[in-house]
């Protein structure tokens, strides 16, 4: 029935303000007036190139090349990746040679795996390229530096002389992402003016002078810390997408359970389905916040660089790749696992389930594969420790370290499933497990000769230490975003509830780390899982205003089983019958093919 609101039952349910609500999803409440309007109005415009310039070239460069990029009279595309590195940027094998007889320098791609391959926008589009390649200047290599690059003609669109374009062809599945040209480039000799290479960092003069920056070389990583923090919220937003479709669809999904003739079980009432889908969506909030709060340290950060304050660059690094790696994997994992929680339909297109995985899995490799990132967050973890000996105290995420004598000797102190309920027993108990599993792996690695070797042999573990560390990170400061003022009737309960669902189920998930590592005991777990099943079920009357405040229209959703009316099967029965195939009743080929078959004449005794 059109214009029937099918959930009206279950938003009648919630307990708190959800108009509030939708203000602090979105952070505040001008960012949602302004949401509300352009979310109406604007699709996703991931930035690349852009960022990097503003990172990387000097302020004469940038006043030359902003204005044609923001007017789009070029089209810039991030050209880094080659056929033979991606994760390694300082085994990339583009060359470009400085020539002083004509102030230029040649670019060259002398392999075939220097062919750079991945860059989003080279296949078709772009004009220009922002291309890493590897510095000479008199036969020494200086590394990897940012070059600005002319591909095709402003004119006709074809592509320059020396330079050698194509795409890469299909990714996975058949959605969205195709029509991403992701693209290859082969570069032969190609000349361009000195003034094109990115010249913020370090320079090269007229007499093929190079000149290193006073700066830490790392700031040329700068667009990779941006775009990670980006991705950050950009998690966000997908897995809350696909929990508001399988929350909906699970409130209208009925099955089993009738009995004279009553109407059959919502299948969000069964516990298995809430303790697959109530954790997610914590999960979404959690990642939201966390999102919120990286983007004030980073804009921190960028305050403190222009003061040359280059002291929370390496904690940035850290934070934005270990928060890039734990939100993109969860939010990738939670769209397949949404993709279950609504059966065989959550398999239709009409779902908008499969086109957002498909969409959405490559972000735990691009911009940083998750466990290469994580490898990053460990060595910062071990450098943080190491320095504890000479008296380093450390500052922000990592300070917890600086008390690591203590939560050596730490023991949780629960003895009722409530004491879960109290954010300082989680943190401590948090706490006590990131930092015991970064000091056993800090006491394995000093027992090797060569550093490296050990931290090879023990990545697994270091992996998980930093996981630890950054579940960490999330737990806190969702922690830390309850302690602000939050108005509206409800509204910080219902935090409250998520908060305390999120931190139990990861200890829940992690059940093994906190008991090896002797921070809880068994019956300790045992209570956290007992409190964590009466969570779910004050959670369970919110869900369906808990996933409204994300504040989706139908359109941006794109999915029959997440409607806001939750009118799904009238509207799953005709987007079917708008498939091509649904047309004409006999298929094509049919006359040719398949009836031949059909008029055979059985023979006695066999088909
Ligand atoms: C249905 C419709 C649906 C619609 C939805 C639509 C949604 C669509 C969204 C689409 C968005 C698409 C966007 C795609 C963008 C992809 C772009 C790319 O991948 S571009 C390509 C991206 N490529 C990648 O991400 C490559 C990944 N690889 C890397 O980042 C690096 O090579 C590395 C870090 C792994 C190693 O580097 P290496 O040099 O060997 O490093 P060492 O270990 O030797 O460390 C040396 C020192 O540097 C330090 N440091 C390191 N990094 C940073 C940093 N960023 N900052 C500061 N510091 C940093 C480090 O701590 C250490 O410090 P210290 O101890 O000395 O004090
Ligand atoms: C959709 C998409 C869009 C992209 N867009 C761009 C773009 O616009 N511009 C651009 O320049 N690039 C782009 N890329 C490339 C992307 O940044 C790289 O693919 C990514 O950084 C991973 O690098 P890789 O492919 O070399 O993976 P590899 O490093 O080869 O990873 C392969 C495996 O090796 C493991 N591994 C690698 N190193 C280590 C290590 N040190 N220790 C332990 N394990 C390790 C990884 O965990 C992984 O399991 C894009 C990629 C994708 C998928």
């Amino acid at each position: 029935m059109e214009g029937v609101d099918h959930l009206a039952h279950e938003r009648n349910k919630a307990q708190f303000d959800v108009a509030v609500m939708k203000a602090v999803w979105a952070g505040s409440r001008d960012a949602y007036e302004l949401f509300h309007r352009f979310s109406r109005l604007v699709a996703n415009d991931p930035e690349m190139f852009i960022p990097a310039i503003k990172a990387q070239a000097t302020e004469e460069q940038q006043k030359q090349w902003l204005p044609l990029a923001n007017k789009m009279k070029i089209i810039g595309s991030y050209t880094q990746t080659e056929l033979g590195h991606g994760s390694n940027v300082r085994g990339l094998e583009t060359t470009a040679t400085f020539d002083p007889k004509t102030d230029e320098f040649v670019l060259n791609s002398p392999t075939l795996t220097a062919t750079k391959w991945w860059p989003g926008g080279l296949g078709k589009i772009a004009t220009h390229a922002l291309a890493h390649a590897r510095l000479i200047i008199d036969d020494k290599d200086y590394g990897v530096h940012g070059f600005l690059v002319q591909l095709r003609s402003l004119d006709d669109h074809l592509t320059l002389p020396g330079i050698t374009i194509g795409d890469i062809g299909m990714k996975y599945g058949s959605g969205a992402y195709n029509t991403m040209d992701n693209g290859s480039l082969i570069f032969d000799h190609v000349r361009i003016p000195r003034n094109q290479m990115l010249m913020r960092l370090s320079q090269v003069t007229r007499e093929g002078k190079y000149v290193p920056s006073n700066v830490p070389r790392q700031l040329s990583y700068g667009t990779m810390v941006y775009v990670r923090q980006k991705i950050v919220f950009d998690a966000s937003i997908a897995l809350s997408r696909a929990v508001c479709i399988s929350t909906r669809y699970s409130a209208v999904r009925r099955q089993f359970g009738s009995h004279n003739g009553s109407p059959e079980t919502q299948v969000i009432d069964y516990k298995t389905q809430q303790a697959r889908l109530f954790p997610l969506l914590a999960s979404a909030y959690a990642i939201r916040f966390v999102s919120e709060w990286l983007n004030s340290f980073y804009k921190d950060l960028l305050q403190r660089l222009e003061a040359k304050d280059f002291s929370t660059l390496p904690e940035a690094h850290a934070c934005t790749a270990g928060l890039k790696s734990i939100t993109t994997s969860v939010a990738a994992d939670g769209i397949e696992e949404c993709r279950k929680l609504c059966g065989g339909h959550g398999y239709l297109t009409s779902s908008g389930l499969p086109e957002l995985s498909a969409v959405y899995i490559p972000a735990c490799t691009y911009e940083g594969d998750n466990v290469v990132m994580l490898l990053q967050v460990a060595r910062y973890l071990m450098k943080t420790i190491s320095q504890l000996k000479s008296g380093n105290k450390p500052v922000g995420t990592t300070a917890y370290l600086g008390r690591a004598e203590q939560l050596m000797q730490y023991h949780s102190d629960v003895l009722r499933a409530e004491d879960w309920l109290k954010p300082n027993v989680v943190v401590e108990a948090f706490e006590a497990r990131a930092a015991r599993m970064s000091m056993a792996c800090a006491q394995n690695l000093s027992k090797f000769n060569n550093p490296e070797d050990g931290f090879q042999e023990l990545s697994a573990d270091l992996v998980e230490a930093a996981t630890a560390h950054c579940q960490l990170i999330i737990v806190s400061k969702f922690i830390e975003k309850l302690q602000q003022d939050i108005p509206g009737k409800g509204v910080k309960e219902q935090l409250g509830v998520l908060r305390s669902i999120y931190a139990l189920f990861l200890l829940h998930k992690h059940i093994g780390d906190f008991l090896s590592t002797d921070c809880i005991t068994p019956k300790q777990g045992y209570l956290a899982n007992e409190q964590l099943r009466s969570l779910y079920s004050q959670v369970r009357p919110n869900a369906i205003a808990l996933v409204d405040a994300f504040n989706y229209t139908d359109h941006f959703l794109s999915s029959v089983l997440g409607r806001y009316d939750g009118n799904v099967y009238p509207k799953l029965y005709e987007e079917a019958w708008k498939d091509p195939l649904n047309d004409t009743s006999i298929p094509d080929g049919f006359h040719e093919y398949v009836q031949p078959m059909l008029k055979q004449p059985l023979h006695h005794g066999r088909l």
